[in-house]
């Protein structure tokens, strides 16, 4: 059984973003990549043991966090229990606008403003801001589970439809056989999106590849001054003074420096949340049990919490 390739989820369809993050974390392995619908279903693969990791996009340099993956990180319904982050990739994203094909053989210069309803992932619109400023005013929006999907909707219009546009990959116009109306429509040339790799810590298929991105993209050196990031979620009483300083105080005390805070409501009382506090350091014998011990301390002022997963940061990693 463990000779079988490694499965991995991502969100499909294939030529999402998410595919390429999958494909090229995965790079030196192997492994079966299985598009699923949403991120939910990812997550279920990996708790049911279907999938050994799923790449999941958790935030972006230009739009922030993805709160669809906090939500499932947060496991209100207790439904992930035993899935916990491994890893974490970067991907530069650079998008397109996409149109049925030979609808604009002129590309941009020659756009008549015909296109009434615009296709894409929620997480996309912000990353193309001043474009869709630009040229798409006043257009329809509507949210699709995810860029390839935008692209593929787009691929099957007929000319009774209404023309419609897509913001994805150039790989999903291949993919799909559109056109690219522009290339590079995103705010910022930096655009990156940070995607978490997930597996399930009850399986002993990936439990040898702990702190280790499952292949990194290039020869697998070890990197003595790597960091590694801890993700913890907890819950405090919001009704007593003090209680968000002293679960943070606890990280300060252990030597962990936090790196990101996120909260999401905690769908118990309105107006309470979820904490997701991430904190980095440099591993060394003195600090083994610094991420246990903190969780320790936590559990003594907070109302619940979570240790989420321990990975080698790959922020400036280059191999
Ligand atoms: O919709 C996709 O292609 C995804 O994989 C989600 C996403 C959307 C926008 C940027 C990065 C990831």
């Amino acid at each position: 059984m463990s000779s079988e390739k490694l499965k991995v989820a991502f969100l499909g369809p294939l030529a999402s973003f998410s595919h390429q993050a999958a494909a090229e974390s995965f790079a030196k392995t192997s492994a079966e990549l299985l598009p699923h619908v949403c991120f939910a279903d990812a997550f279920a693969a990996v708790q049911e043991q279907q999938a050994d990791y799923a790449v999941i996009p958790c935030e972006n340099s230009t739009n922030g966090s993805v709160v669809q993956t906090l939500d499932l990180l947060a496991d209100r319904s207790n439904l992930y229990k035993d899935v916990k982050v491994c890893g974490e990739y970067y991907l530069t994203v650079h998008h397109c606008l996409l149109v049925h094909k030979g609808s604009y053989p002129g590309g941009l210069p020659s756009y008549d403003g015909k296109i009434t309803k615009l296709y894409t992932h929620p997480q996309a619109w912000g990353q193309c801001d001043k474009f869709l400023a630009k040229y798409f005013k006043g257009v329809e929006r509507q949210d699709v589970s995810s860029t390839s999907k935008g692209a593929e909707i787009v691929s099957k219009e007929t000319e009774a439809d209404e023309r419609g546009g897509a913001i994805a990959s150039r790989f999903a116009a291949e993919y799909h056989g559109v056109d690219a109306l522009e290339e590079n429509i995103e705010d910022r040339a930096d655009n990156t999106t940070r995607f978490l790799i997930l597996r399930n810590i009850l399986a002993d298929r990936t439990a040898g590849l702990e702190f280790e991105q499952p292949v990194l993209n290039g020869d697998a050196k070890t990197h003595s001054a790597v960091m590694h990031k801890t993700l913890i979620s907890f819950s405090i009483d919001h009704s007593s003074p003090g209680a968000l300083a002293n679960a943070l105080l606890i990280f300060k005390a252990h030597g962990l420096n936090l790196t990101s805070i996120n909260t999401r409501p905690s769908l118990k009382r309105a107006w309470q949340y979820i904490f997701f506090v991430e904190c980095s350091r440099t591993p060394c014998v003195e600090n083994d049990d610094a991420v246990l011990n903190a969780l320790n301390d936590l559990r003594g002022v907070t109302e619940s919490c979570r240790d989420l997963g321990t990975w080698k940061d790959q922020l400036g990693v280059s191999v």
